[in-house]
């Protein structure tokens, strides 16, 4: 077998935020790379830019709200079909601002034993393991 072609791979900074014992999930758009799937809200790291400030930054666009970025989770990487992901998870609060969705279809906020129920992105099993693990 020929060796498989190395594929591209992107650095995801995603904020799994509490709120009075809930936490936010997100629903990708319909015009975003896989439409519809529920995630952490976050986006690609840019050059020169920490996971804390890339998470700041993402937020505030994507979302419209400052968030406070707490303890870090451990990285999950994921291969897809066509593209690998590493996801550097962070615990979050919100410090300011009103949810205004700019890119995605439906946010919820749930408590996280029922975070598992939505369809999530295929790389994100891992973190919800992690995340509800270590709150027990
Ligand atoms: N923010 C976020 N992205 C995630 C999660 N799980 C997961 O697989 N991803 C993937 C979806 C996207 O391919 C990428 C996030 O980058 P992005 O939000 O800037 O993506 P995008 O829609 O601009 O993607 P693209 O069209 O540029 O490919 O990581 C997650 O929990 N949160």
């Amino acid at each position: 077998m020929p060796p498989a072609p190395l594929q591209r791979h992107i650095h995801v900074a995603c904020a799994i935020i509490e709120h009075g014992g809930l936490v936010l999930a997100a629903r990708r758009g319909e015009a975003m790379s896989m439409p519809l799937v529920w995630e952490f809200p976050g986006g690609k790291i840019e050059a020169g830019e920490t996971p804390r400030q890339c998470l700041r930054r993402e937020l505030m666009e994507e979302l419209g709200i400052a968030i406070s970025v707490g303890a870090a989770l451990e990285p999950v990487t994921h291969d897809y079909p066509s593209f690998t992901v590493t996801l550097y998870p962070f615990v979050c609060t919100m410090e300011r601002g009103e949810i205004t969705l700019h890119e995605h279809a439906a946010i919820a906020w749930l408590a996280p034993e029922a975070l598992p129920s939505l369809e999530w992105a295929a790389a994100d099993g891992p973190i919800l393991e992690n995340y509800l693990g270590q709150r027990r």
